[in-house]
């Protein structure tokens, strides 16, 4: 989102100018949460009310319901399915620059609903409203990304050569054409911009759509639904549905029509679904953005005040969960005691409370489970680690799910060290060498994100041999986090994602269309 000469982005949003306020604090007073609105599904282009429905309460005050909202039933997931089924034909014949045309429209409805979207998300994950509203103006840049990308490729529709044949003329082509149905599992913590990229992906390619987010954050899908709506995307087009994993997930990832998925949360549920569309007898693509356990290496040579920035705003911010999140830090042993000392200092002036107020830098943790895990980590800290601030759940005027800020020392054979934790617990361990600090960077499973702190010289030797999809050095706007559409594809390596392409790369929409050749033979 740009407003003058700022824009909007993950790295841009610590001072965003007064008007953004402004116009935050007056979408909070007319789009005011109404614990009993209905908020349906979204099936051949219709809302649709179910029996089964959900009191959403707000994380941050759990006296507080912010919305009712339908369920899904196995029923209402084979609808949805059979009306993508039904839709997803005329949709991929759609000559390319009207599909085009439709997500541009796409893309304004969601920039005029900003604010009110952003009130949402902000609302039903408990996130900062510059996190929110940046989250919207992400996908505004999706709509932007992918529809250039379609321009630019001329549709993915190539002419080719005519093969040397005496006596006759050979007319070569090669299509991209969409596989039909696709399947958008999304996570809660960006509930909007990780349904809308790969859905607006799998639309604009062609295919037709059937969404499923996140129980704990239903409110985001229904929100992206009105606005493709609103743009004109043909009916059954985009479904969206609200269910459970394992039932309604499951049903849809499973489901014979499906043409291909996207799925987006924990390497647990991403790798079993994986491994589904690849034992099929006709395999699909399935693209997983799984999880991460980022590290950031420190040396001598940092600037200490820049990486204690950096350090704190991607360990904390939106309470570490973010896939992107930094968990682990390696400081060199010289200047071990002056960083922690300065990520302490800064952290000391990270607000958390309501996610709605101005000053907010992180508010509650988003999910009852997510509470529950930080509480478990830190009894498991308290014994066996030096904690350095934190450790506890904070007392707080609402009674939502706070947790404070932690930062602990632990020895490398600390089984924390190797599990996505998901909320704000960031380790720190001295290192006597860069080799030593890159060999345990690249001790998990996961590749994600990686940060580094240090000389100019040492930058090439860390993006060189830091196995991780997204790469950031002297960065103190995030040592690991705020990856922006068009400045940073954002994919994982390792168990982090199974394609090695990033969201909203130059490599990222073909795999959404699978080619065709097209060759016809006439005589000559
Ligand atoms: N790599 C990325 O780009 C990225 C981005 C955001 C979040 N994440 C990851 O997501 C996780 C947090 O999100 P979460 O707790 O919502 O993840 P999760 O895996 O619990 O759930 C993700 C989605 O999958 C659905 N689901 C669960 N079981 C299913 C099944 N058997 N079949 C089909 N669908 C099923 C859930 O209902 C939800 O919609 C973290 O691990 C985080 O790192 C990764
Ligand atoms: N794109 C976000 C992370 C999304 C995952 O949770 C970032 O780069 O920080």
């Amino acid at each position: 989102m740009t407003q003058g000469a700022f824009e909007l982005t993950y790295a841009s949003m610590y001072q965003p100018p007064q008007e953004l306020h402004d116009a935050f604090e007056s979408a909070l007073k007319t789009f005011a949460a109404d614990g009993a609105q209905e908020h349906p599904l979204w099936i051949a282009g219709k809302p649709v009310h179910t029996e089964e429905r959900l009191d959403k309460r707000s994380p941050a005050d759990l006296d507080t319901t912010i919305g009712r909202f339908s369920v899904a039933s196995l029923r209402d997931a084979d609808a949805a399915m059979a009306a993508a089924t039904g839709a997803a034909r005329s949709w991929g014949l759609t000559p390319w620059r009207e599909r085009v045309a439709i997500i541009r429209r796409a893309q304004q409805r969601i920039q005029a609903r900003m604010y009110e979207i952003a009130v949402a998300v902000s609302r039903e994950v408990g996130k900062n409203r510059v996190e929110a509203l940046a989250e919207v103006a992400e996908v505004v840049d999706f709509c932007k990304i992918y529809c250039a990308q379609m321009e630019a490729h001329e549709g993915f529709d190539r002419v080719l050569p005519s093969d040397p044949v005496p006596g006759m003329h050979l007319t070569n082509r090669s299509v991209m054409r969409p596989y039909g149905v696709w399947v958008v599992i999304a996570p809660f913590n960006y509930p909007f911009a990780l349904a809308a990229g790969p859905s607006l992906a799998a639309l604009v390619a062609g295919n037709a759509v059937v969404l499923k987010g996140s129980l704990a954050t239903p409110w985001s899908g229904v929100l992206l639904a009105e606005c493709l709506h609103e743009a004109g995307v043909p009916a059954g087009v985009f479904n969206n549905i609200v269910g459970d994993g394992p039932g309604i997930g499951a049903a849809l990832v499973t489901d014979d029509r499906t043409g291909g998925v996207t799925f987006t949360g924990s390497h647990a549920v991403g790798r079993g679904i994986l491994a589904h569309q690849a034992s099929r007898f006709i395999p699909r693509p399935c693209i997983t953005e799984m999880g991460g356990k980022n590290s950031a290496i420190v040396l001598p040579g940092a600037d200490l005040d820049a990486a204690a920035k950096g350090v704190a705003r991607s360990a904390f911010g939106m309470g570490g969960q973010k896939c992107s999140a930094l968990s682990r830090v390696f400081v060199h042993e010289d200047i071990a005691d002056d960083l922690i000392g300065r990520v302490a200092e800064f952290v000391k002036t990270l607000v958390i409370g309501d996610p709605l107020e101005r000053g907010t830098f992180a508010g509650p943790l988003a999910t009852e489970n997510g509470y529950r895990n930080f509480g478990r980590y830190c009894e498991q800290l308290a014994g066996s680690a030096r904690i350095v601030m934190g450790g506890h759940k904070p007392d707080m005027p609402r009674r939502g799910q706070y947790v404070a800020n932690t930062l602990a020392e632990a020895d490398a054979s600390h089984p924390l060290w190797s599990q996505e934790l998901f909320c704000p617990i960031l380790l720190v361990g001295r290192v006597k060498s860069r080799d030593e600090a890159m060999q345990r960077a690249n001790a998990v499973p996961y590749g994600l994100t990686a940060g580094f702190f240090g000389a100019e010289e040492d930058i090439p030797w860390f993006m060189d041999n830091i196995e991780a999809g997204v790469t950031f050095a002297n960065r103190s706007l995030g040592a690991t986090t705020g990856a922006w559409p068009g400045y940073q594809p954002f994919g994982g390596w390792k168990a982090s994602g199974n394609t090695g392409k990033g969201l909203a790369s130059f490599y990222y929409l073909p795999q959404y269309m699978r080619e065709q050749s097209r060759t016809i033979a006439r005589a000559s």
